[in-house]
């Protein structure tokens, strides 16, 4: 019966419900008559439910990992094996696996997974037929609101919230932002400045994550936040440890839990398991607590009509009170017969979820950004004078206004280019709708896609000798020759990151300040040295393996 049944969810939960059950039941009337034999019941009961249920696993997981798997061939596509690689790092396994079996493949382990780098059938996937392909795979299980950020959410859900939040990202409002920032990055240069005068090394990496959680923290939210060349404060400690990291041991238990998505959605949800949600929950009490006072204030301020701060979260909160007296009307389908009436805003759940995902992709994804480009400006001192030239030729001020930012097209090429060589998110994903065929491949509905941007991007066919860094790529004359579907550090199609606009300017804003008051070089003592290249790794983002310090020297250069 188990044996014929053990795929059905349903029955597995009942299973341990009724052993619960039955157990506490003929316990409870052993300890009316004999309080001792009910110890001893207790202990070898509970043993046997534990090992029933630990066999009961690893069967399932032996059935549904290793055996009766469908295979790839079928559809067209080469099937392969990942190697145990993919539990250390899962993007050098795809890596691995494309450079040996060709750019498209197929793997089963733990469900159905298409890995392509295949620039044609990635434009049909990630645009063309992008109705059949919005979704990505489903797997952020936590009890946090940012179940409901827009890069978790799939549907008619993530079509309304990234209607509601685009405008929040418009030239005018990124506008208004820039001077939110430029306090910061002064500070920011004020910092490395004072390592140059003193001699000492920079760790990259802290002061770029302080200037990113600083920069969110008031351009978003309005907090005034100070923390640049001090310890980490309470909103830059919880940032840094929103997102948990995972260790080799919890890959091994993800991997598992990626096959029984029900389960992990148990463990966490009802059961409230902390170490299988991937929020830490001191981050979620700590945003959730915070965000829910700003934001009451917030619609406060928004429904009184009093000074509205200039600022992410009240242009989301306008655009949920806005949205609340817009109501869209959808055509009935097949499948919905009455036609559907649907607010074009956000619940307040909603709106905190968006908030902690801003500072969820916004983080360590630009500060791993800025990370590198001071790396790759330390190691090209060439590309770093041009840089340094081009801003005391545009800015014209201590402050650079929002249209000389927009004219250092030189200092756009190397951030372009250090994003090809290293993009922050080098993997992305979305799942199939609908089964879809594409000569003679078929991808069946409900496989996920896989798609390792940092092999599109480092492709002999789309960058000649990918390996170097030539910020000329991105120069007015080369740029034409470079198909948008090969450079995606930023994703692809309507589902491409809404962030990126945002990102250019906090890194151009900071790189402008900073690079005007010191040059960066590597040396003898510097991590890593002039003969050596930093080594990275993928922990679900880009990281390095040894943090970067680098050194510096003051420009001593007037102000104009
Ligand atoms: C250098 C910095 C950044 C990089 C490299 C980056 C990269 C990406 C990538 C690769 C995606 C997935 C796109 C896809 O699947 O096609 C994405 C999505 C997203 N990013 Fe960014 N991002 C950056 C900064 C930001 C910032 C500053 C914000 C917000 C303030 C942001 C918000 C988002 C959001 C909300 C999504 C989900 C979009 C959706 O699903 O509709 N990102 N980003």
């Amino acid at each position: 019966m188990l044996l014929v049944q053990y795929q059905n969810r349903t029955f597995f939960c009942i299973i341990i419900f009724e052993v619960y059950w039955w157990r506490k039941g003929s316990l409870r009337q052993t300890a009316e008559v004999n309080p001792a034999l009910s110890m001893e019941l207790s202990t070898n009961v509970t043993f046997l439910l534990f090992a029933v249920l630990f066999l009961l696993v690893i069967f399932l997981v032996y059935t549904q990992l290793v055996s009766g798997q469908e295979n790839w061939t079928k559809y067209g596509v080469k099937q392969v094996t990942m190697s145990k690689q993919a539990l250390i790092d899962f993007s050098k396994a795809v890596k691995e696996i494309i450079t040996n079996h060709g750019d498209t493949v197929g793997v089963t382990r733990g469900g159905m997974f298409l890995i392509t780098r295949d620039t044609e059938l990635l434009k049909n996937i990630m645009g063309k037929d992008f109705n059949s392909f919005a979704d990505r795979i489903e797997f952020m299980t936590t009890v946090s609101p940012m179940e409901h950020g827009l890069f978790f959410i799939n549907g008619q859900d993530w079509k309304r919230i990234r209607q509601v939040m685009s405008p929040s990202f418009s030239t005018g409002k990124l506008k208004s932002v820039v001077w939110n920032i430029e306090d910061t990055a002064k500070k920011l240069a004020s910092v490395i400045e004072e390592c140059a005068r003193k001699g000492q090394l920079v760790p990259i990496k802290h002061f770029t994550s302080q200037y990113t959680s600083e920069v969110i923290a008031r351009s978003a939210f309005g907090l005034k936040t100070d923390c640049l060349g001090k310890e980490d404060d309470e909103f830059t400690h919880f940032t840094k440890v929103m997102f948990k990291v995972r260790s080799k041991a919890m890959n091994v238990v993800m991997l598992i839990m990626f096959r029984f998505k029900w389960l992990h959605r148990l463990l966490v949800k009802t059961f409230k398991i902390g170490i299988l949600d991937q929020v830490s929950l001191e981050a979620d009490h700590y945003f959730n607590k915070l965000l829910m006072q700003v934001v009451q204030e917030r619609q406060k301020c928004e429904l009184h009509g009093k000074d509205k701060p200039t600022d992410f979260l009240q242009y989301l909160v306008s655009a949920k009170v806005a949205g609340e007296t817009q109501v869209e009307e959808r055509p009935a389908t097949p499948v919905v017969f009455k036609r559907l009436k649907l607010q074009r805003t956000l619940s307040e759940r909603e709106l905190i979820g968006q908030s902690m995902l801003i500072i969820f992709a916004g983080f360590e994804t630009t500060a791993t950004t800025l990370q590198f480009c001071l790396y790759l400006l330390a190691k090209h001192q060439d590309i770093q004078e041009k840089v340094y030239h081009e801003i005391q030729r545009v800015v014209t001020s201590d402050s650079p206004t929002y249209e000389e930012l927009m004219e250092l097209k030189y200092l756009e090429q190397v951030l372009s280019e250090t994003l090809r060589l290293y993009p922050p998110i080098p993997l992305v994903n979305r799942m199939a709708r609908e089964t879809k065929h594409y000569g003679n491949i078929v991808i069946p509905k409900g496989a996920g896609i896989l798609i390792p941007l940092d092999l599109v991007m480092k492709d002999p066919r789309n960058f000649e000798d990918p390996e170097r860094f030539d910020p000329d790529r991105f120069s007015d004359e080369n740029v034409h020759q470079i198909d948008p579907i090969q450079f995606t550090p930023f994703g692809y199609g309507p589902r491409k990151c809404i962030g990126m606009r945002l990102a250019y300017l906090e890194l151009k804003v900071g790189l402008v300040h900073v690079l005007r008051r010191v040059k960066f070089e590597l040396n003898a003592r510097t991590e890593p040295t002039p003969d050596r290249d930093v080594s990275t790794s993928f922990q679900g983002i880009l990281v390095v393996d040894k943090p970067i310090q680098l050194s510096v020297v003051c420009r001593h250069v007037q102000m104009k």
